[in-house]
């Protein structure tokens, strides 16, 4: 069933409260948003963000893409075809993750409403529901204590922290959420590349000797330092994820070989592509490297996407797709309920973000 058209129209959603990382705060998110048509008139939706301090995309240059080279490399292609035209997708241009990551979406949900079937059984799943965490914005230790204390009240029992902007307050960020929480709730803490490699040991060392429940630390220093992911991962107990380190296949493969992460964090908008993201997960399978599925601060529509990946690939073991939580838009909540991921079983993604 050949792909007719494509087109994609713009959308800007404000958050609930800021979203502050050591990389960047965001107030609102600007999505693009693609539909693609089959000559049967099936439509398929997908979505990118535009996180020009993370994966370096930005809704201008996502739109010329798209348009310019994107569109017409798959238009007239068969919809079946989805593995060859993913890898057209990702082999057009360099980078530009998440527009190939909106194009890549559209395509599955198109070619899953084609066979009738729920997203997760083109990869094979058949559960449809996960557990998800909330994250918790880098702001001054009270404030974050108060937001901690909020979302477990909400049900959550894995909270992930941001931290990476001054190695001696972060440890007393921990500590402060440590007092009020107790060992009950899980904490993911996550530096979003804050860190040097000695700064990192010195406070994980600290972490670990005052017992903090921590599950891992994610992307402890500058997504370019494997080696210095290496360096931390082999002189701390507490595991290390890459986050920000990990945006292709090749990536996964470097992790494995310097033996560098003993986790990774999967994104779409990293990927560019849902067939690239399940590779990741199965190199990282074959490794004997869990995974974590985790999104930017970006649409329900794409983050859907990945909990469909999610449900079905085993070596996804770990969820972490709060953003629609954050989002002034109500168009998802049947399908995000606090701390519960719950996935209908209806063709595609399940989701229209426009009107049709
Ligand atoms: C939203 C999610 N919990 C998260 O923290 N994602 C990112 C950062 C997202 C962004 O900057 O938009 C992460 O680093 O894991
Ligand atoms: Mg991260």
């Amino acid at each position: 069933m050949k792909i007719v058209d494509a087109q994609i129209q713009t959308e800007r959603t404000s958050l609930k409260r800021p979203f502050k990382t050591a990389v960047r705060t965001a107030f609102d998110i600007q999505s693009l948003i693609v539909k693609i048509t089959l000559e049967n008139g099936i439509t398929g939706y997908g979505s990118g963000v535009a996180t020009e301090k993370v994966t370096g995309d930005s809704l201008s240059g996502m739109k010329n893409i798209l348009e310019q080279l994107l569109f017409p490399s798959i238009l007239g292609k068969e919809i079946e075809n989805i593995a060859e035209n993913e890898m057209i997708i990702q082999t057009s241009c360099i980078g530009n993750t998440s527009a190939k990551a909106a194009l890549s979406i559209a395509l599955y949900d198109a070619y899953a409403k084609l066979l009738k079937v729920p997203l997760f059984q083109i990869f094979g799943g058949r559960t449809n529901s996960l557990i998800n965490d909330m994250t918790i914005s880098l702001n001054e230790p009270d404030e974050m204590v108060h937001d901690a204390i909020k979302a477990v009240e909400q049900g959550f029992s894995i909270l992930k922290i941001k931290v990476g902007n001054d190695p001696q307050k972060d440890l007393e960020r921990i500590q402060a959420i440590y007092d009020h929480l107790g060992d009950n709730i899980v904490l993911r803490i996550d530096a979003n590349q804050g860190w040097s490699a000695k700064e990192a040991i010195k406070i994980i060392g600290e972490f670990e000797s005052r017992n903090f429940p921590i599950e891992f630390i994610e992307q402890p220093v500058p997504q370019w330092d494997f080696d210095g992911l290496k360096f931390v991962r082999e002189r701390v107990n507490i595991p290390i994820m890459a986050d920000e380190s990990v945006y292709s296949a090749k990536d996964a493969i470097k992790i494995v070989n310097k033996k560098a992460a003993d986790l990774i964090n999967i994104k779409l908008m990293k990927t560019g592509s849902l067939l690239e993201a399940c590779k990741i997960a199965s190199i990282a399978e074959t490794a004997g490297i869990p995974c974590m599925i985790g999104c930017m601060m970006e649409s329900s529509l794409s983050v859907l996407a990945a909990a469909h990946l999610a449900v079905a690939h085993p070596n996804i073991k770990k969820v972490d797709l709060d953003s629609p939580l954050w989002l002034n838009d109500h168009k998802v909540d049947r399908y995000f309920r606090n701390s519960q991921i719950h996935l209908e079983e209806i063709p595609g993604i399940g989701f229209h973000p426009v009107s049709q």
